[in-house]
């Protein structure tokens, strides 16, 4: 069954202090997506990854086309959906994972993992038990987890993020860079995490510039050059 269904998507941003001048950051996107698929989205800076994950989760809205999601209700068009809706989804299953942590003030890293988790497990600590397991296996050291991140190196904050990310087990997630700024042996068990997230049904599109992560992580490739396709890969 298609989870993800895009057809015709365009995304023109207008310039307003630029004299209205306009730049076509996605032209005739089209592609489906299988439920429990992962894929991959590479390309050059500027290619339009970034633009198409924010249109996919509606931080930006679609110049054109559609975005057909097929939730756990039904079927809906993301670009023409509702804001009440789009919003329940990403509480519910929908997540997006940007490259860098955005840090909450005087939040531990702990309660961070947990923001997403605590929505669904209501006794706080056996979300926190799971979350310390989750940091443990990410390596991040004890003194940490009832630290504040944004002391956090890049590298630790980036476990936070991804843990926070995944922690849920969100129906479809949307992550950029999740290994970015890892160390070898960080980098596998995050890999570990999405593909057994992947083994319970979740379904990730995943933008990395990391030929390693790519090669372990997806079934299938989608490349993007100047906003456009250049070339869809299957992965044997
Ligand atoms: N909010 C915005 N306003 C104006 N232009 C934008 C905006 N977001 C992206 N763009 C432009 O759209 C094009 C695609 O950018 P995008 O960030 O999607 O690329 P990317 O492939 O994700 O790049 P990178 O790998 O460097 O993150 C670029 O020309 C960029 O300048």
């Amino acid at each position: 069954m298609n989870i993800l269904e895009v057809n015709d998507l365009s995304k023109v941003f207008n310039l307003h202090i630029l004299n209205n001048k306009k730049i076509e950051a996605l032209t005739d996107i089209n592609f489906t997506m299988q439920e429990g698929e992962i894929i991959g989205l590479t390309g050059k800076s500027g290619s339009g990854k970034s633009s198409l994950m924010k249109c996919i989760y509606r931080t930006y809205l679609a110049s054109t086309g559609q975005i057909i999601y097929t939730s756990k209700d039904g079927q809906l068009d993301l670009v023409k959906a509702d804001d009440h809706r789009v919003i329940e989804l990403r509480k519910t299953e929908i997540n997006y994972c940007s490259q860098f942590l955005s840090v909450i003030p005087r939040v531990t890293a702990v309660d961070v993992v947990c923001e997403n988790l605590f929505r669904i497990e209501k006794d706080k600590q056996v979300a926190r038990d799971k979350a310390k397991q989750m940091l443990e296996e990410l390596a991040l050291p004890g003194e940490l987890f009832d630290a504040f991140p944004v002391t956090f190196s890049g590298g630790e904050q980036q476990r936070i993020n991804v843990a926070r990310a995944i922690i849920a087990s969100p129906r479809f997630l949307l992550i950029d860079e999740p290994t970015a700024s890892l160390d070898a042996r960080t980098k596998d068990v995050v890999i570990d995490m999405i593909l057994g997230l992947k083994q319970n049904g979740t379904s990730v599109l995943c933008i990395s510039h990391d030929e390693y992560t790519l090669e372990r992580l997806c079934d299938r490739r989608i490349d993007l050059q100047f906003g456009r396709i250049n070339e869809v890969e299957v992965v044997e």
